[in-house]
């Protein structure tokens, strides 16, 4: 029903909810939460999310809500595509700054789960493509950060010009340049 794999990160995880086809399209259960406690994962979301980038190469991120409003994010395509990513940015966690990238898309129905320590970000691979996450914590702009998109290393794969940023993304700090309000306790 559920496939979960793991990634180069613990805890961020690449889910593929089943999907039913047949001749009107197909069905899926994007988000079950008996099904995510059987695997281990027990999370309480309160808010969904949905945005839509018209452009092709526009970039959101990278973002996190700090303590004491600090969000597990659990995220899909709805339309298009987009590179998905998530960025360790646990103080004193062996993989701090290493990040890793999953395609999600319309077509792969896949979803990437990025816990709360870790920057999340994507850049469009289509037109008018849609994500729609769901968060465990609600919206706090006094806990809101960022830090640049192009100041982590992420191999991003665009070969367009400048991308389409936020003003507010394009004034982040880099990561070098930023101080990070989690810490990393081992598990
Ligand atoms: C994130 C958010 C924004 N807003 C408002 C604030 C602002 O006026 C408008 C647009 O906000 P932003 O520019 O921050 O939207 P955006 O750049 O899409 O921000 C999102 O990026 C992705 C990568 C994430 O991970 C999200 O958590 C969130 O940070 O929407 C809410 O009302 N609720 C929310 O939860």
């Amino acid at each position: 029903m559920l496939d979960i794999h793991k990634t180069a990160l613990p805890g961020v995880l690449v889910l593929t909810p089943r999907r039913f086809g047949d001749d009107r399209g197909f069905f899926s259960e994007t988000w079950n939460k008996e099904r995510m406690a059987e695997a281990g994962i027990t999370l309480d979301f309160v808010q969904d999310n949905h945005s839509i980038s018209a452009t092709v190469g526009t970039v959101r991120g990278l973002h996190f809500q700090s303590p004491p409003h600090a969000q597990d994010k659990l995220v899909r395509c709805g339309r298009g595509a987009l590179l998905d990513v998530a960025v360790d940015i646990r103080r004193g966690s062996p993989t701090y700054g290493h990040w890793v990238a999953e395609e999600l898309s319309f077509e792969n129905g896949k979803q990437l789960l990025v816990p709360a320590g870790f920057l999340h970000g994507f850049m469009t691979r289509m037109p008018d493509t849609e994500i729609v996450y769901k968060c465990t914590d609600y919206y706090a702009p006094e806990c809101d950060g960022a830090v640049r998109w192009d100041s982590c290393g992420i191999e991003w794969g665009f070969d367009g010009n400048a991308p389409v940023l936020s003003e507010k993304d394009m004034a982040a700090p880099t990561l070098a340049e930023f101080s990070s309000p989690f810490t990393y306790e081992a598990s």
